[in-house]
């Protein structure tokens, strides 16, 4: 007769993968650097676990109507980081969502706290080294406004970087695919490989 036990225990490969994925948190926020591929891993993830994806700029276009660098030229960037807050914020509050953020939401001290602080979120840091992050982002200063300060941008790479680094989970990406990418996200949040 089987025991309680063993009549719950996974039998196959496939059941293994499936009770290990059940324990994933319900959302999952990705946050580092420009250029890092937090719109795209996070896409990914999304389909990979039958999630609803979010990217917040993409959110704030829509709800404003106006396009991110423009929304920087009108009303600057103190008046962006409240704006992506507020965004943020109320984005936290489906389940089964990957959230994408903008590279700079991490700056802001409120969505910083909501972010380490809110139950049931896991922050995800795709860390991206300057050299990866200034390749991959080559020739769209157009839509990323923070690119054009240039004489700032190493600065800043340097400034967030402990910031990005109180992520419950670091994944160094400069040598993964996007779907590697995901593939170690998935196996790290399910617990199968759990190092910070
Ligand atoms: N792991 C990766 N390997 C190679 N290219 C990538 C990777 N992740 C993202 N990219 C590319 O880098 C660029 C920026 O990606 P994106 O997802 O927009 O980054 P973010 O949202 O973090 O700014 C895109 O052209 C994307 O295709
Ligand atoms: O790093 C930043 O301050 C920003 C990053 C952008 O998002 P991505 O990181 O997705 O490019 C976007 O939110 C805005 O241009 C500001
Ligand atoms: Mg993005």
């Amino acid at each position: 007769m089987l025991t309680e036990e063993s009549s719950l225990s996974p039998k196959t490969a496939e059941d293994v993968e499936i009770q290990a994925e059940r324990r994933l948190p319900v959302r999952i926020v990705l946050t580092g650097f420009m250029g890092a591929g937090k719109t795209t891993v996070g896409s990914l993830l999304a389909k990979r676990l039958g999630y609803r994806f979010i990217d917040a700029d993409v959110e704030i276009e829509r709800e404003t109507g106006a396009t991110i660098a423009h929304l920087f030229e009108e009303h600057g960037e103190p008046w962006f980081r409240e704006l992506e807050h507020e965004t943020i914020q109320r984005l936290l509050e489906p389940e089964a969502v990957i959230l994408a953020l903008g590279g700079g939401a991490i700056e802001d001290d409120r969505t910083r706290r909501l972010l380490l602080e809110r139950n049931a979120a896991k922050l995800v840091h795709l860390e991206a080294s300057i050299e990866t992050v200034l390749r991959r982002c080559r020739g769209t200063e157009s839509v990323r406004p923070v690119l054009r300060d240039t004489a700032n941008l190493e600065a800043r790479y340097h400034k967030r970087l402990p910031l990005y680094r109180l992520a419950h989970l670091n994944v160094p990406v400069d040598s993964h695919t996007p779907a590697g990418v995901v593939e170690i996200i998935v196996e790290r949040l399910s617990g199968q490989n759990p190092s910070r």
